[in-house]
């Protein structure tokens, strides 16, 4: 174990951690993933793994950034946005810049400073993800403007922060991935009976509470779990003063421990963390990637294809009551369900005569998706044709390029893990329109 690592534990057991050393240990490289959590013995389950003191949890409410900034100028920090890192970020930033003299000195030594996640891409890297949908909600320009937004703060106030050029764009952005790729939603302790009432409350208000920046925390042990779909094996649970990480089912001596990241796709987990699901998907292993990918198609694509001639007019109108009355102007389409209903619905309205489509448009009633036609399903194929040639490579040869594992980069290898799985899905949608297709010409003959 690196002597940082070995710090670290020490750090966390001297300052109220629990760690059940009997059952687990820290391991500086498993299974390619970084630092992980490896049975030493036999775990059952519901045993406990580790407990974390709340008083270790980091956030904007345990630092004392906020109170050494005070309310008035702690306030800039916020974009006007409640969900907005900002302020969570400078508390980190701050107490990097402590050294020594911060709580959480030990913590920081662990924590990664390269990322593999998109933000830290190249550009000729990110060529690799054509087609993808994910390269727009990287966030790079966000966070950079954001940055260049509390610098005229940091340097009103060097009485709080010190040496200004100690706070860098690259700790900046530093700080917000390590948000991103491990922080924990922890909200404050309540007796069962103020949980009760507050769950009969207003829903806004629990929403306010899942996103705001006052609950998202970086949690010392609990952050060392990887994750990898279908392989959860702990969990945390929160108590009143610590949060205890438990073992959900048996784990073997010398198997990892795995939490759990919400099962995001690859294009998430890629954007976030820096790596992606690579795991068998059929039973003879044939197929690998992650089971919870999805492939986009926007709505937008559909009207080009269905109304090319149309004006401008007639198409805003078609898409402003898909919105209005279905939410959605982008389609998700997944392994499970490779043609959700709703897309078929969208091919409907988009493809009805405009008396029909005005009709609708007066009673505001959505059209079946039962009224899906084989001509909808073959402009559909066109539409999901189209847009696996944004891809702009043939999907065969890209699944042979992942048998030389070896011989590609990391990026690469994980850019074609996600826009083959991306793919595989829209041809599983083409595949099953064919059938709706030849099903309904063979009903008509029959
Ligand atoms: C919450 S941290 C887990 C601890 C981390 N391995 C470390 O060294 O500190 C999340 C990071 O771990 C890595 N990771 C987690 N699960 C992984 C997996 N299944 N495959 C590859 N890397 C993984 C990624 O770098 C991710 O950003």
């Amino acid at each position: 174990m690196a002597s940082s690592t070995q710090s670290f534990v020490d750090w966390f057991v001297n300052n109220g951690g629990e760690f059940s050393s009997e059952l687990v240990k820290v391991v500086d490289d498993v299974e390619g993933m970084g630092r992980g959590l490896v049975a030493v013995k036999d775990i059952e389950p519901s045993d406990t793994l580790f407990t974390i003191p709340r008083s270790l949890i980091l956030s904007t409410k345990t630092s004392a950034f906020k109170d050494k900034l005070g309310e008035q100028v702690y306030a800039q920090l916020h974009n006007g946005d409640i969900a907005s890192w900002t302020p969570l970020i400078m508390a980190m930033c701050w107490e990097y810049n402590q050294g020594s003299a911060s709580k959480w000195h030990p913590y920081f030594s662990v924590l990664p400073n390269d990322f593999s996640s998109l933000m830290f891409w190249p550009q000729q890297d990110l060529e690799l993800l054509k087609g993808t949908t994910v390269v727009d909600r990287i966030g790079t320009q966000d966070i950079e403007a954001e940055f260049e937004r509390v610098k005229g703060v940091i340097e009103k106030h060097q009485d709080v922060f010190g040496d200004s050029s100690k706070y860098t764009l690259d700790l900046f952005k530093r700080m917000g991935s390590l948000i991103l790729s491990r922080s924990f939603t922890v909200v404050d302790w309540k007796p069962e009976e103020e949980e009760e009432e507050e769950a009969s409350d207003d829903e806004d208000e629990e929403i306010d509470l899942r996103t705001s920046v006052d609950v998202v925390s970086m949690l010392p042990m609990a952050d060392i779990l990887n994750a990898r779909s279908g392989s959860a094996n702990a969990h945390t649970e929160y108590e009143e003063h610590k949060l205890r990480m438990i073992a959900l089912k048996k784990i073997k001596a010398g198997e990892q421990v795995f939490n759990t990241y919400d099962d995001p796709p690859n294009s998430d987990l890629l954007r976030r963390y820096g790596h992606v699901d690579y795991v068998p998907l059929s039973e003879d292993g044939e197929y690998m990637g992650n089971q919870n990918d999805v492939a986009e198609i926007p709505a937008d694509l559909i009207l080009e294809t269905a109304l090319p001639d149309a004006s401008e007019k007639v198409k805003e109108r078609r898409v402003e009551f898909l919105l209005d009355e279905c939410g959605e102007d982008v389609f998700e389409l997944s392994h499970d369900d490779a043609v959700p209903e709703l897309l078929k619905i969208c091919v409907v309205l988009f493809t009805m005569p405009e008396a029909d489509f005005k009709k609708h448009e007066k009673s505001r009633k959505v059209p079946k998706a039962s009224a899906f036609s084989p001509e909808n399903a073959e402009l559909l194929s066109k539409v999901i044709n189209e847009r696996i040639a944004q891809y702009g490579s043939v999907l065969e040869d890209d699944i042979s390029k992942l048998d030389q594992r070896d011989s590609l980069t990391r990026n690469h290898f994980n850019a074609l893990v996600l826009t083959v799985g991306e793919r595989r899905i829209l041809k599983k949608a083409l595949d099953q329109l064919q059938h709706t297709d030849h099903a309904s010409k063979k009903q008509r003959v029959e």
